[in-house]
């Protein structure tokens, strides 16, 4: 590719460098290699334009950057909006790609979702890959990313290589953050799907109507011309989204009880599932969802409609949904004490996600749900309370504990997390102490919910250069208390 081709494609005249070959991109000035097109930010934390000579003493060819930018010695890709001029710009470069890709917005359950629409397009016999929180997971192998959405420039270059090695359906999680840095896009999205909306990072939003705003690009720019926009309908948020999609021009695909395209008329839970029946193009089926909660029928619909929006048939897609395996750190079983009380792990870590779990889990509670979470460190520090009150209204008992305290003082977290906890949560810094003392307290016919980290492998504390990762999986540890407990002789 030449630098003319860029350049044409967004007005500009690249005069005597137009044959210059590009030899790849870069948004980050240490990653610049020679022929290199850098693009330069202004970020959150700095100014991308201050690394702009950098990028070109390291050999950067072009820069894309606002007209008001300095850029000497290189071509100056001049755009009003440079993250999605250069998200353009990058993806004529990276080609090819996957045939069939989709992306996922919401508060919770953009994880679930593209992890259940990767299987069930693989059992409907496609090479399916998906993109999120879990990395990058193809079907021989999973890579973690470190970001939900990661840099454009990551994203696209995943994207090439999937598409190398053959995978043609590529589903992948597009966060509010990602959207509104235009992190993930540029190649063609044929459907995009939303879960749900409700408070999460108010820290970086100025309110739910930025936020929702943010999530909302994904229908009015992301998804191509005539594209499907799959809408869990029972949302409060549902009817503001179907309108947005219809003015762009979209299909509505709408999902639930109040749904068009799959209407859920019952979700009856067994022990170890539940029974669905819903109506979708005129037919009535009944299946058996292998997963508990409402909140993962929900997401399992979803993701249906996403594979039916790519051309699957549709008696293959809801064979595939009662084949589902469960999410990792999404209601995963991680132990049965010896005192017989099963203990789950759950990513929620959103006021409605903890709700969303504790409903989950409530239907097959004899005794008492009891919880342990906390809240994370340098994150919208207003969802404390509120999950403090949704922690105490679904459980019996309650364990405020840390949750990747990052910059913060995790004693302060606790504190305000224990405001909106009330009488029957009791406060125990350090996160196995906390699920020791869960685990030690329920009998037989409680359970336990170990809340906010789901997959995660480690424990953030510190910031900046301070910054450690201690291992730590909620998974090991509930078996490793659970473990210590029953060999220590106690119940
Ligand atoms: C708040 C936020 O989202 N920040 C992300 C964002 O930063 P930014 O564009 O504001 O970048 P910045 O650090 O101010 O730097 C500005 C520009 O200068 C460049 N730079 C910077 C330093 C340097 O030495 N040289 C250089 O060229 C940077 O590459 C960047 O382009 O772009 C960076 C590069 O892609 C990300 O690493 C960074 O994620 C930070 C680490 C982060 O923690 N993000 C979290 C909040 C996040 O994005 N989470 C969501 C999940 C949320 C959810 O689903 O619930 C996610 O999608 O992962
Ligand atoms: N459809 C849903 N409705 C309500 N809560 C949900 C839903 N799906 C998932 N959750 C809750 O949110 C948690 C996180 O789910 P998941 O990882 O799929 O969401 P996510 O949107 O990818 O989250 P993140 O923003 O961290 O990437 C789950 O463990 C569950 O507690
Ligand atoms: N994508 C979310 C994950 C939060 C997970 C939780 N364990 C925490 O650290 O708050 C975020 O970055 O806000
Ligand atoms: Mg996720």
């Amino acid at each position: 590719m030449r630098i003319a081709e860029l350049a044409s494609q967004m007005g500009i005249d690249a005069g005597e460098a137009a044959d210059t070959r590009v030899t790849g991109f870069a948004i980050d000035h240490r990653k610049v290699a020679p022929g290199n097109v850098f693009g330069a930010f202004q970020g959150a934390a700095v100014n991308g334009e201050d690394y702009i000579p950098a990028a070109i003493a390291s050999g950067a060819i072009a820069i894309v950057a606002r007209p008001e930018a300095k850029v000497e010695g290189a071509v100056h890709l001049a755009d009003d909006n440079p993250r999605r001029a250069f998200a353009r710009a990058a993806s004529l470069f990276f080609q090819p790609t996957p045939e069939t890709v989709v992306a996922v917005t919401g508060t919770n359950g953009k994880t679930s979702c593209v992890e259940m629409t990767r299987q069930i397009w693989r059992m409907c016999g496609e090479r399916a890959a998906s993109i999120g929180t879990l990395g990058v997971t193809t079907p021989d192998e999973s890579v973690s990313t470190g970001l939900t959405t990661p840099d454009i420039v990551t994203f696209l270059s995943n994207m090439t290589g999937l598409s190398r090695e053959g995978v043609t359906h590529v589903a992948y999680e597009a966060s509010s953050h990602g959207l509104s840095q235009y992190r993930n896009e540029g190649l063609s999205v044929q459907a995009g799907a939303f879960t749900n909306l409700s408070r999460d990072h108010l820290d970086y939003h100025k309110d739910m109507d930025d936020y929702f705003a943010a999530k909302m690009r994904l229908f009015t720019e992301v998804v191509d011309d005539g594209g499907t926009a799959v809408i869990w309908a029972d949302d409060e948020w549902s009817a503001k989204v179907i309108e947005i999609a219809k003015e762009r021009g979209l299909t509505p695909f709408t999902v639930g009880e109040q749904g068009k395209g799959i209407n859920l008329i019952a979700r009856n839970p067994s022990p170890l599932g539940q029974e669905l029946k819903f109506v979708h193009g005129g037919k009535a089926y009944a299946i058996r969802l292998p997963l508990i909660g409402a909140y993962q029928v929900a997401n399992a619909l979803t993701s249906a409609g996403l594979a039916l929006a790519t051309g699957a048939e549709a008696d293959r897609v809801f064979d595939a949904v009662s084949r589902l395996q469960p999410v990792r750190g999404r209601l995963e079983r991680a132990v049965i004490c010896a005192s017989g009380a099963p203990v789950y792990v759950d990513y929620a870590h959103t006021p409605d996600a903890l709700a969303a779990a504790i409903a989950a889990l409530r239907p097959h509670v004899n005794g008492r749900l009891i919880t342990v979470f906390g809240a994370g460190g340098d994150r919208d520090t207003g969802k404390r309370a509120p999950m403090g009150e949704a922690a105490a209204a679904g459980s019996d008992l309650v364990f405020v504990t840390d949750d990747n305290p990052r910059g913060e003082d995790a004693a302060s977290i606790r504190s305000e997390v224990m405001r909106g906890a009330g009488d029957k949560a009791r406060n125990i810094g350090g996160r196995r102490d906390a699920i020791t003392a869960a685990i030690t307290e329920a009998n037989s016919d409680d359970i336990v919910l170990i809340a906010g980290k789901g997959h995660e492998q480690g424990q953030i504390v510190g910031s900046g250069e301070n910054m450690k990762v201690l291992p730590f999986d909620d998974v090991d540890v509930a078996r490793e208390c659970a473990a210590a407990l029953s060999s220590g002789g106690a119940r």
